[in-house]
């Protein structure tokens, strides 16, 4: 049997998506350490992030050829906007922060640089390009949570317990598994040279998974306001 698209790219982002669990803010997470002012920076500038990433999975619902596509994109955009965006609202409550103000969260430059990276790629050229452009957040965030489920103590602990937990789930997991099946059907007959496009914009916004795993560490450096959005 021909190797799978998926095990394809997994070879090119394998020392990537390692280097995000030696990543300082990851591993904070993972051994329950990391200090909840960088936490909820990261939350509000998530927030926000997913807000534009449900975009394009509406983009890729739109630009769907088959009605499963169209359904799983469907699926997708729901679950982020009704259950992934839920963990952020939680949290947020922990904080005092109410929905309302998240949502005024002002966008930081890698934020920024991110989502405008995956929106124009999804709106050039057809399904697949907005299929390769969710695979690494889905996949990778599912990858940390079952890798950070593995930690001693990651999955009880009393406030980082829940992000471990939301991630490593078997919700998630078919979230992500749904998203990896998508990219193997399109990719299966494209030619080489179309299949190699694809791929690197999986190992591009890979590399933007870390610059926000960064942005999140580092947000002494570049700190964010509240804006009213437009
Ligand atoms: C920077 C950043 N990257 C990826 C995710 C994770 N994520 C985004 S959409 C989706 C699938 C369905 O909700 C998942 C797992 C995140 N939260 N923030």
């Amino acid at each position: 049997m021909s190797q799978l698209f998926t095990e394809r790219i997994w070879e090119k982002v394998e020392p990537i998506w390692k280097s995000y669990l030696e990543h300082p803010f990851v591993k904070g997470i993972g051994e329950g350490t990391l200090d909840q002012e960088k936490f909820k920076h990261y939350m509000k500038q998530d927030y926000i992030y997913l807000i534009e990433y449900s975009r394009i999975f509406a983009i890729g619902s739109a630009k769907a050829n088959d009605l499963q596509t169209m359904q799983t994109f469907a699926n997708l955009l729901h679950g982020t906007l009704h259950y992934e965006m839920d963990l952020h609202r939680e949290y947020a409550a922990k904080f005092h922060i109410t929905p309302e103000e998240l949502e005024k969260t002002e966008a930081s430059a890698t934020m920024t640089a991110y989502t405008s990276y995956m929106l124009n790629v999804s709106q050039l050229g057809g399904v697949e390009n907005a299929i390769a452009s969710v695979l690494a957040c889905a996949w990778s965030y599912n990858y940390i949570g079952k890798e950070l489920a593995t930690w001693p103590g990651a999955l009880d602990h009393e406030f980082y317990g829940n992000w471990v937990k939301m991630y490593s789930s078997d919700e998630f997991t078919s979230l992500a598994n749904e998203c990896k099946n998508l990219i193997n059907q399109v990719a299966k007959d494209k030619p080489e040279h179309e299949k190699k496009r694809l791929e690197d914009i999986v190992v591009k916004t890979s590399r933007f998974e870390y610059m926000f795993w960064d942005m999140a560490e580092n947000v002494s450096m570049w700190p964010t306001d509240t804006i009213e959005r437009v």
